[in-house]
């Protein structure tokens, strides 16, 4: 029978959960997470916020941003950093004068959360005083706001029209551990910045975070003659601040045994917590929209023929491809008597407070990129996340009442074999995107760029030639008008970007807008265990020959045509809440390429045109059948790497003798992800240099 911790105890050394189903047997941690400060109840938020235990160090806090040009903070995860210290700050002054106060976040989400609270906490409309700015959305009064919630990417753009941030007083970075691609060129810059700007001060904020290798890159070179290190009273010399305590504890449990399959292992975790804890949702960490649909049809399952143990469970999807409305449910209070079970992606890991939140179960993984120059090839891989990304996720309990944490993986492992921190983005990925953004902010020398940690020279010299291939940068390594500076207004992948721009030429941008939405979400279909084959035969009655994008067209089509009706969706196998995003985006799409000048069009059915524009984005993920091969081998044209279609594509066993691809996948082999045929003489239509420089003979 189950003996979970009780809290109080001071270090159990009995095993808490005894599950009788299989499913995961629990330890409990030597590292619970600190222990309670303060009891729980109601407060009026000023109380609420002065219980915080940054609240202690709101003088010290205020006075290292004023005596210094770079404050670091950190302090446990609910310790108030986020919404607190920019409070701080404005009844400090700094917004005083027409200037603004900038918060930046490495997620939408927690972008829209936080800033939400913090205007709720200072008792004005969001939009108004607080606003946000995210990727197509702006919710700020150019008269009014006087702090501004960000994302990263979103600063960078910023800076294209004010490279200098001159209406800025204050820029805190948050979740500077995460080192996200924006967030490292983010750093890079306002380091540039303050060199020009000595008046700007920077907060980097984390609960996890090296703060000496930080304060390391923020150290200016010393120069002759400066001993004191101070210009005009400014101290260029980084402040650390540790700030010490959090909100509430959370007990840690590690699984005794290493888990095989951890979507199961979640599932059966959270009915455990469902059957044996007190009340309180949970939130679990799995890896993208593949296994927490997965999850969701296992509970389905469990509430077909179990209704008794899984009665009262609410269970809701959270990751990016789902549409806002979906993703904002789980933010709504469960309902008496009810339990809320939020399986999400790592979206939820950093800065969110979801108020019901009392248990989390932590896979120990989540998707990550990983990029190989020599090949060119970029996969997205489960891989097991960070110590510092554990304690993240952990710290999503314990925000408004005390927390339980399950891990399914064992202590063991986390101590001797989980790294302490992630590998920063932009040493294990394509650095295109990164390129352009540099060179649309007059970043010339990307090489000699002061990189917090510097990615490897081949792939800056792979993206260039990328770049360059695309039309994008010219002999000089300049951005080219008007392609170039069109592309660095998209905020998309250059490749689809490009796309996109060749549709408005080749008189089809209507079609190529919805395909680069479908893109955007992780899959259109619904794919779970047990019912693969009935997918696999709805999927036939939209499956175009020419491929998988054709197939997105009459997806869309389809669900246009039936109202966006939900049942459609159910019946055909189709995910309507990807494709609900894939409306939503389509109409963000449709905005920003009127704004940049391009021609809205249809090419109603001629097709060829649509996948030369898909070409002229993707050419360079061209592969071609191995001429002997039983089992389907490609190679690519670029690195000869093997990969395989996907067995979700409609081309799966098809196996046409040239095709294209959006993405790859490693499992135990490479896979192309969404892949198209393609004549390969539109190979050198679109990138003559590219392919007649490598491949001398291709068509032969
Ligand atoms: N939406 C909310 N509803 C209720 N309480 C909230 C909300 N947002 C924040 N809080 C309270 O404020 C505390 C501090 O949150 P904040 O995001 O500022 O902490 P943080 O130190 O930045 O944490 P993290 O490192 O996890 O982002 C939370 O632990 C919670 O008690």
């Amino acid at each position: 029978m189950a003996q979970f911790w009780k809290p109080g105890t001071e270090k159990p050394d009995a095993q808490v959960v005894d599950d009788e189903e299989g499913g995961v047997l629990f330890i409990p941690g030597s590292n619970s997470l600190s222990s309670s400060s303060s009891g729980y109840g109601y407060a009026s938020i000023e109380k609420q916020r002065q219980r915080l235990p940054v609240y202690k160090y709101r003088n010290a806090i205020l006075y290292l941003v004023e005596t210094h040009a770079t404050t670091i903070i950190v302090g446990e995860t609910g310790s108030g950093k986020t919404t607190q210290i920019p409070q701080y700050l404005i009844e400090a002054g700094w917004a005083a004068g027409g200037r603004l106060i900038a918060c930046t976040q490495p997620r939408r989400l927690a972008v829209q959360a936080v800033s939400s609270r913090v205007a709720q906490e200072m008792g004005v409309k969001l939009g108004d005083q607080v606003g946000y700015t995210i990727r197509f959305e702006d919710v700020t009064n150019q008269d009014e706001t006087v702090l501004k919630f960000v994302t990263d990417g979103v600063l960078l753009r910023e800076m294209m029209n004010d490279p200098l941030l001159t209406k800025y007083s204050a820029i805190m970075v948050d979740e500077a551990h995460e080192r996200s691609i924006s967030t490292d060129i983010l750093l890079g810059l306002l380091k540039k910045i303050q060199r020009r700007r000595p008046e700007l001060r920077l907060i980097i904020a984390s609960a996890t975070i090296e703060a000496k290798s930080m304060a390391d890159f923020f150290r200016p070179r010393k120069k002759r003659r400066e001993p004191e290190n101070e210009e005009n009273g400014l101290k260029v010399e980084p402040a650390i601040l540790s700030v010490e305590g959090r909100g509430f504890n959370v007990q840690i449990n590690f699984a005794e045994e290493p888990v095989q399959d951890y979507v199961q292992a979640a599932v059966s975790t959270v009915l455990l917590i469902h059957e044996r804890e007190s009340t309180g949702d949970v939130l679990v960490f799995l890896t993208g929209q593949d296994d927490i649909d997965a999850a969701v049809h296992l509970f389905n399952e469990e509430i077909q023929t179990n209704r008794k143990r899984s009665s009262g469970l609410v269970v809701l999807p959270l990751y990016s491809g789902l549409p806002r409305a979906d993703q904002e449910l789980v933010f709504t209070p469960t309902a008496r008597g009810k339990r809320k079970v939020v399986i999400s992606t790592n979206i939820a890991e950093t800065s969110l407070t979801l108020e019901g939140i009392v248990y989390v179960v932590d896979s120990g993984f989540s998707k990550q990129r990983f990029y190989n120059p020599i090949s060119d090839i970029e996969n997205l891989v489960v891989a097991p996340i960070s110590r510092a990304s554990a304690k993240q996720r952990a710290g999503r309990a314990g925000r408004v009442r005390p927390g339980k944490c399950y891990r399914l993986y064992t202590e063991e492992y986390f101590l001797n074999h989980m790294s302490n921190e992630g590998i920063p983005e932009i040493q294990r990925s394509n650095l295109v995107s990164c390129v352009i953004q540099l060179k649309a902010l007059g970043i010339d020398n990307i090489l000699g760029f002061d990189w917090p940690a510097s990615p490897s020279p081949e792939a800056m010299i792979r993206a260039l030639e990328v770049l360059y291939s695309l039309g994008i940068l010219d002999d000089d390594a300049k951005l080219t008008s008007p392609t170039g500076f069109q592309v660095a207004e998209i905020p998309l992948d250059p490749m689809i970007s490009k796309m996109i721009i060749a549709s408005s030429q080749l008189g089809c941008s209507e079609e190529i807008i919805t395909i680069a939405a479908a893109l955007s979400v992780q899959s259109i279909w619904i794919s779970a265990r047990g019912i693969q084959k009935e997918s696999d035969e709805a999927k036939l009655r939209f499956a175009a020959a020419e491929g998988d994008h054709v197939t997105f067209l009459n997806v869309y089509k389809g669900f246009h045509q039936s109202r966006k009706s939900s049942q459609w969706c159910h019946k055909n196998f189709v995910n309507y809440h990807a494709m609900k995003k894939v409306v939503e985006v389509r109409e963000q799409l449709k905005r920003v390429a009127q704004r940049i000048g391009l021609v809205l069009k249809s090419c109603e059915s001629d097709m060829q045109v649509v996948k030369k524009a898909v070409t002229a984005g993707f050419f360079a993920n061209a592969c071609r059948l191995e001429p002997y091969s039983h089992d389907g081998m490609y190679k690519t044209l670029r690195g000869s790497e093997e990969v395989y279609i996907h067995p979700s594509s409609v081309l799966f066993r098809v196996n046409p003798k040239w095709v294209i691809f959006n993405s790859l996948v490693s499992t135990d082999r490479k896979y192309m992800r969404n892949v198209m045929t393609i004549d390969p003489s539109w190979l050198l239509e679109a990138a003559p240099h590219f392919y007649q420089l490598q491949q001398p003979n291709l068509l032969h």
